[in-house]
């Protein structure tokens, strides 16, 4: 089994503060938690509130112990909930001086770099597992322009050649807001995630099934995935019956566009008031003549939707409980890079032109259909991540009797 190592840093106080809550929290870790059937090996460390001096420790830590996660703890005192950053800006400005006295204004962090990174961990599911146990966690989008963002740009630059490090920041509150215990403990609970993400990850590489990873006490997750009109949901259905709880993405990804969500809202101001119905309601057809045609269009309702689907769906899972089997019927799985999160990943497939009749014989036109397949992932892109295939090129018996098989290995797994 893989033995995993995580560097995880707080701050020293600035601001004429007498201590840092990011620090507090983060020596209070253990120098090693233990995992389901092992441990991850932690390496803290304090950073300088300097611009300079905490991107080039950052450099330095990440070089020379190739950590395989890196997390970043910083203290933001407006915050209500501890938060996970999902992106960092290529731009450094302070409003008061570091601890060097620099106070740079609309600097780059790294010369000519990209405008934003975004971080490598999912910071929507993790945030959703976690709240799910009770722990204030929430994500955020803007890690601000001061040492924090630039700590996390610095770090996301130097793993770049190897994005399936899971890499972040989290800003944790004032310890009046939030005790400095509670933020120990939700920063173990999700280096546990994070660890357990890269165990699974390396079983996969190594060409063993990510059920071979010991898990903790909790639900058995697993992705299930296919591309439009394979079988996924009819799969899900029959895992359904045999006593799995599903969460379906597609259903998710309606229910947050419900008239009065704030995504409805910024659907209507991105793409205008044709996509909406006479009733107020998203129109679906219309926005899908959009978006199933141009990239960046589909790019831009994705950033709206997704994120939400994703806690809410990672939130949902946990509500199974220890023992039982929680299914995400997702079909962009392999298109997310969500593969590690799930503890197997199943896919279904079934050959091109039969997934087509069967989608006509629904109501969906081929060139519709067509062209939602030519922005999904290849079945080979798909396949390639697979714990299990399910083969769904025969008849509905047929299909029983492998998820019949597949059940069976969920159990003992
Ligand atoms: C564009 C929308 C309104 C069209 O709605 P419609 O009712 O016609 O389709 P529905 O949502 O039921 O999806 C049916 C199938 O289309 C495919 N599909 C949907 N969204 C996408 C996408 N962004 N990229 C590729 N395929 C997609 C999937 O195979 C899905 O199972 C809708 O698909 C949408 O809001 N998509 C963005 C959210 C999303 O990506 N959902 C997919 C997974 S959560
Ligand atoms: N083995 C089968 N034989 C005949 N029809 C099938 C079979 N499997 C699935 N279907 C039908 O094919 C259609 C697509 O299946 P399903 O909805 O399960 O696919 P999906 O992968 O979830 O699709 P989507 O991506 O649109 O959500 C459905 O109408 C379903 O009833």
């Amino acid at each position: 089994m893989h033995q995993v190592s995580a560097l995880i840093t707080g701050f020293e106080p600035f601001a004429g503060g007498s201590d840092n809550a990011s620090w507090e929290a983060v020596r209070a870790l253990p120098e090693e938690l233990t995992l389901a059937g092992g441990a991850v090996r932690l390496r803290r460390e304090l950073l300088p509130v300097t611009f300079a001096g905490a991107a080039a420790r950052v450099r330095e830590l990440i070089a020379s112990g190739r950590p395989d996660v890196v997390v970043h703890v910083g203290l933001d005192a407006s915050a209500k909930a501890i938060k996970l950053e999902t992106t960092a800006y290529n731009e450094a400005t302070a409003s008061i001086p570091d601890n060097s006295g620099a106070q740079p204004d609309h600097a780059e962090v790294v010369p000519a770099g990209p405008r934003r990174r975004h971080s490598t961990w999912a910071a929507h599911a993790l945030a959703g597992r976690l709240s799910a146990t009770g722990l204030p966690v929430t994500t955020s989008d803007d890690a601000g322009r001061y040492v924090c963002n630039t700590t996390l740009y610095t770090a996301l630059d130097a793993v770049e050649e190897d994005p399936t490090r899971p890499t972040g920041f989290v800003h944790v509150p004032l310890a009046t807001t939030i005790g400095t215990p509670i933020v120990t403990r939700t920063l173990a609970a999700l280096l546990v995630e994070l660890a357990d993400q890269v165990r699974r990850h390396h079983a996969h590489i190594q060409g063993m099934s990510r059920l071979s990873v010991p898990r903790p006490s909790r639900p058995l997750r697993v992705g299930l995935t296919g591309g439009i009109g394979s079988g996924k949901s009819t799969v899900a259905g029959m895992l359904a019956a045999r006593g799995a709880l599903v969460v379906d993405a597609d259903a998710l990804a309606r229910a947050v566009v419900e008239p009065g969500t704030p995504a409805l809202e910024e659907i209507k101001q991105a793409f205008g008031q044709g996509v909406i119905a006479a009733d107020g309601g998203l129109d679906r057809a219309a926005l899908a003549a959009v978006v199933f045609d141009d990239d960046e269009a589909r790019a831009r309702l994705e950033a709206m939707t997704l994120p939400r689907v994703a806690a809410a769906a990672a939130e949902q899972m946990e509500a199974a409980g220890p023992g039982r089997v929680a299914v995400y019927d997702v079909p962009l799985l392999a298109e997310g890079g969500m593969a590690d999160l799930f503890d197997t990943v199943i896919v279904v497939r079934a050959p091109r032109e039969l997934r087509l009749a069967r989608l006509e014989a629904r109501g969906l036109a081929r060139a519709d259909a067509e062209a939602r397949m030519s922005q999904q992932a290849s079945d080979g892109e798909r396949e390639a991540l697979a714990d299990l295939v399910i083969d769904n090129d025969g008849a509905v018996e047929q299909l029983e009797e492998q998820v019949a098989g597949v059940w069976q290995a969920l159990e003992r797994g």
